[in-house]
């Protein structure tokens, strides 16, 4: 499933209408349709809808939805928020429409009461305003939205809630309509996965309206979904032996912070990686070992507890993971930029080691092996130099141009966690939860990271899945034997068996 800025969306409408010649108004019809169509299993037939029309196409969606939902035997109104002459077009044809089958219009005006009007409904449906919304609300769409967000009516929202942008925009105001569901046509938009609208969505789900498969062929932004996993997650061979599943390399931890390489490499372990090395000071063995049976060690040379720059021989490792733990002292410095040059594999560089590469970035350009970066909001504005709520508030455009600009892979983290690959091409994962919220979360998924990238071919996929199989082991265990407040990254890494066992039943 694709992910449109107002833009794109308006692109593919004109290519559908143009190139392949289907109609704007069927196209209208169609929206509604599906969308009514929903309306239909959601309510009984005794709840009274009241439709809110704005201007533009979106108010037609709203017409096609009023007629439809009336001839289904609904008591309907429609308030149309305009003056007549703006509705024009589609919209306009299908208000004609909605008229002649006897629907009943109402006309907002300064004296309109919209408490008399909401005793007569159980469902407002919002179809003011869509994705030709540019900036804050007017009158008198703020007033009709304050009310309804205080209305305890159910409220659902053709396509966008009135009063957010599409795009990663700001300027936009508190009124937007809270949904309760949107029905999104064909393709969520941006502001779907941002932290400052993602709320106003409610429920959301896409309905298809009728716009070719080939039309979407331009657009490089998609969703992770159940069906990308099954399509790209590799099987085990009967015949498969340990070099088969990869050998991983851990760089990290410090005489005082030896637990995150444990969890990072529990992770791998438990994704299936066929041999792990943490390579980390000699202090913090004994406690990482007396976790993990099953990984070897490389004592890594000291000083005061932390790694220093060393000979390294990374060729047999099929890829390293480096930054967990480290530390931010000079000497962890070095060896993350001597990593950097000499890891001839695929290399993610976490937490610590992003803290390092801020002022080498140019030299992750001459890598010629994939390298991928883990940032969480903070470490991009970092890496970007961005402030934080710039980074929240443009996570796909910051996160596009970083990747292309350093040729990096970039997995921006977060409840809606970005994979960006060097060419641009974007994916977003939908699963995890706020039990995900908490330190250690980040070692964990890199450690699932490290071992799908050893597992696949295409790094892309590999960062997907990881970040999916973690958002959905964090799914389950929150459903079935935690809580979002008590999860912690080891039962992150325990419910990946379960994550383990359903897809390959
Ligand atoms: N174009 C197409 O082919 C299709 C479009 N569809 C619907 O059309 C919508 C987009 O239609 P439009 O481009 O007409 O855009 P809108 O329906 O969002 O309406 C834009 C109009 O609203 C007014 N407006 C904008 N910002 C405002 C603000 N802050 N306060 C008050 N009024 C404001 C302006 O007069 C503007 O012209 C989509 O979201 C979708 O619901 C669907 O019917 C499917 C097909
Ligand atoms: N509210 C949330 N919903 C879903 N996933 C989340 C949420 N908060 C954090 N995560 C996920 O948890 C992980 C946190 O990583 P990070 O911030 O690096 O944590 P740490 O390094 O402290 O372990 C990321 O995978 C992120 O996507
Ligand atoms: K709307």
């Amino acid at each position: 499933m694709h992910i449109v800025t107002a833009k794109e969306m308006y692109e593919i409408d004109r290519i559908t209408m143009e190139e392949y010649g289907l109609d704007g108004r069927i196209l209208m019809e169609n929206a509604g349709r599906a969308i009514a169509k929903q309306l239909e299993g959601l309510l009984s037939l005794n709840q009274r809808i009241t439709i809110l029309v704005g201007s533009g196409n979106n108010g037609g969606d709203g017409f096609v939805i009023g007629r439809t939902m009336m001839n289904a035997g609904y008591s309907v109104r429609i308030l149309q928020l305009v003056e007549d002459n703006r509705i024009r077009g589609d919209a306009q044809y299908h208000k004609q429409l909605f008229l002649s089958f006897g629907g009943t219009l109402l006309h907002w005006n300064e004296s309109f009461d919209l408490k008399e009007l909401e005793e007569e409904t159980d469902v407002w449906v919002d179809a003011m305003l869509g994705i030709g919304a540019k900036g804050a609300l007017r009158s008198p769409f703020s007033e009709v939205c304050t009310f309804v967000n205080r209305s305890e009516r159910l409220t659902v929202s053709v396509d966008i809630p009135s009063g957010i942008p599409a795009d990663e925009e700001s300027g936009y105001t508190e009124e937007a309509i809270h949904a309760d569901i949107t029905y999104i046509i064909e393709a969520p938009k941006l502001s779907t996965f941002l932290e400052r609208y993602a709320s106003y969505y409610g429920r959301w789900e896409v309905v298809r309206i009728g716009i070719p498969n080939s039309a979407w062929s331009f657009i490089k932004r998609a969703i992770w979904s159940d069906q990308s996993v099954q399509q790209t997650l590799p099987t085990r061979s009967r015949f498969s032996h340990k070099g088969s599943h990869g050998r991983g390399f851990v760089i990290g931890g410090s005489q005082s912070m030896p637990g995150s390489v444990a969890l990072t490499s529990s992770a791998a372990l438990r994704a299936g990686a066929g041999l792990l090395t943490i390579g980390t000071v000699p202090e913090a063995i004994p406690s990482i070992a007396a976790q993990l049976t099953e990984a070897t060690f490389h004592a890594m040379k000291g000083q005061n507890g932390w790694i220093q720059a060393q000979e390294l021989d990374l060729s047999p490792y099929d890829s390293v993971v480096i930054g967990m733990g480290m530390g931010r002292a000079e000497e962890t410095a070095s060896i993350t930029r001597q990593v950097v040059k000499s890891a001839h594999c695929p290399l993610l560089i976490d937490a610590d080691g992003l803290y390092h590469i801020q002022h080498h970035k140019s030299s992750l350009r001459e890598r010629s092996h994939p390298t991928v970066l883990t940032p969480h909001p903070g470490e991009m504005a970092m890496l970007s130099n961005q402030t934080i709520s710039s980074v929240l508030d443009h996570p796909i455009s910051i996160s596009k141009t970083f990747a292309m600009e350093y040729g990096v892979y970039l997995v921006l983290k977060g409840p809606f966690t970005i994979i960006t690959t060097p060419d641009g091409e974007q994916w977003v994962n939908l699963t995890g939860n706020a039990g995900l919220a908490k330190g250690g979360s980040g070692d964990a998924l890199a450690g699932v990271l490290l071992t799908m990238m050893m597992q696949h071919e295409t790094i892309q996929h590999a960062l997907s899945n990881g970040c999916y199989l973690h958002g959905k082991s964090a799914d389950y265990m929150v459903e079935h034997q935690h809580s979002d407040r008590d999860l912690l990254a080891t039962d992150v890494i325990h419910g990946l068996i379960q994550i383990f066992r359903t897809l390959s039943s």
